[in-house]
């Protein structure tokens, strides 16, 4: 089994290149299926576990896919399957993304229920809500999401019950070569969804608003392939910020954006992080001692989720009692129990643990319960004293390129050691 070991004790310093954003490329690369023209180029591609299920589902449908250093082609112009079996979609529920270009495209997609996962149930009501208001049928059953139109969706106006950033995303994409206009409400704000809406607009789409809670667009009767470059990740960005903040270190974080890290760099600067912006990206300095503070995760432009796990790491090297809330997903704590391994002094209180700091962590054996509590782990790890041990690093894999590769050229004392897969790993275990 793959595991990455740790000895803590050394300060980051130095520069650090983020990828283009997981969360970003899997919308856009279920996006380029709606083309039924012309090829897209996509460019800042991450090689992320992630990306390769996301084209084996699309290829499967009969997509011609190049996987290239950072760049992924995609001709979609052959006549498409409209089918997303489970056996990739339990490995990755965004294959549900193509859900939307599908039903648009061709009038039916069928797509394997994701089932629950690490980090709480996560449900599609509204995504199907969506094209249900665009008028199509949607039966689930036998394990299965089967939606279907007769002629083209219609434009409708749709308000969603909570800011959900897969069905914004989904139904946008249905929405752009729907017959009409379609006004979404209540929508999800998050950096990605503006880079699906200004990829959608390339391809001849009329998406505007995206980024705001009220996405207008205009339906039209075609797509073609087009270029376009990945947004960088915020989330590996945070981590690293997070990383060079809790060894006292001082990092150029490349690519960072601030405009996307606003909620983050607010907080790490309360706990007394100082944070410049310079022409290439984020400078983060660690200072000698860290203030606890709260925090809630919200949606964008809120805390978000996926830093929650990574910002307990950082609280549990302040000096107090810290507060983390999370108010996205019901069961977003299995690091905690982790953590506990080494030492950390938390307590879950409802949606909340409490965080006594400064914790006086010890290396251990641990295993990632998701891709963000794999990094926590990890950045836990360089300031624990001695080694930990960090299993489950297919977690880790959908989401982080290198990343003990890069936190050593930082200076960590960090190993990533490859061994033989054990007779436990089943090949298509649930990952997401
Ligand atoms: C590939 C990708 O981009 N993944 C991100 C995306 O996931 P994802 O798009 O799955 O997350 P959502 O924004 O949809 O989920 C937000 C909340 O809405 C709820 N909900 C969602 C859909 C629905 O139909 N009904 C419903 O109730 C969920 O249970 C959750 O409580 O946004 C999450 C929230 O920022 C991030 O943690 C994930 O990293
Ligand atoms: C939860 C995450 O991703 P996904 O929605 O792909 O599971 C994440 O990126 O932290």
């Amino acid at each position: 089994m793959d595991k990455i070991i740790v000895r803590g004790g050394s300060q980051l310093n130095g520069t650090v290149k983020v990828e283009g954003a997981k969360n970003a490329v899997l919308p856009v690369i279920a996006a380029s299926i709606i083309a039924s023209e012309g090829k897209s180029i996509l460019k800042e591609v991450p090689a992320l576990a992630d990306v390769n299920t996301i084209s084996e589902v699309i290829r499967h449908m009969n997509a011609d896919v190049t996987l290239g250093e950072n760049q992924v082609t995609v001709d979609a112009s052959n006549q498409l399957k409209t089918e997303a079996p489970f056996e990739y979609v339990r490995k990755m529920r965004a294959s549900v993304l193509v859900m939307g270009p599908l039903l648009a495209r061709y009038g039916h997609a069928k797509v394997a229920l994701p089932g629950g996962c690490a980090i709480g149930s996560r449900p599609l009501d509204q995504h199907l809500k969506g094209f249900e208001a665009m008028g199509a049928k949607v039966n689930v059953g036998n394990g299965y999401i089967e939606a279907f139109t007769e002629g083209r969706l219609k434009g409708a106006r749709i308000y969603f019950d909570v800011p959900s950033v897969g069905a914004t995303e989904n139904v946008m994409m249905a929405a752009a070569l729907a017959e009409g206009k379609t006004v979404l409400e209540n929508c999800a704000k998050e950096p990605e969804i503006v880079d699906l809406a200004n990829y959608l607009n390339k391809m001849g789409a009329k998406v505007i608003g995206a980024g705001t809670e009220t996405i207008r667009i205009e339906g039209v009767e075609k797509l073609y392939g087009a270029e376009h470059t990945i947004i960088p990740d915020r989330i590996e960005a945070g981590s690293f910020m997070v990383a060079a903040a809790v060894t006292r270190g001082n990092v150029l974080v490349k690519g960072a954006e601030m405009e996307h890290l606003r909620s983050l760099v607010a907080k790490m600067e309360e706990m007394g992080v100082t944070i410049q912006e310079e022409a290439e990206g984020l400078r983060v300095i660690g200072p000698e001692k860290l203030k606890a503070v709260d925090v809630k995760t919200m949606p964008h432009p809120g805390f978000p989720t996926d830093m929650q796990s990574q910002m307990m790491a950082l609280m549990l090297g302040a000096e107090g009692t810290s507060v983390l809330t999370e108010t996205v997903f019901e069961n977003r704590f299995m690091h905690v129990e982790e953590f506990r391994r080494m030492n950390a002094q938390l307590k879950i209180e409802g949606r909340s643990v409490i965080v006594e700091g400064p914790s006086d962590l010890q290396g251990a054996e641990v295993a990632a319960t998701d891709l963000r509590a794999a990094a926590a782990l990890i950045i836990a790890g360089l300031v624990s004293e001695g080694y930990t041990r960090v299993t489950e690093l297919k977690h880790l894999d959908r989401g982080y390129v290198n990343f003990a590769g890069k936190l050593k050229q930082l200076g960590a004392d960090i190993e990533r050691i490859d061994e033989a897969p054990s007779t436990e790993t089943q090949p298509n275990e649930i990952i997401s």
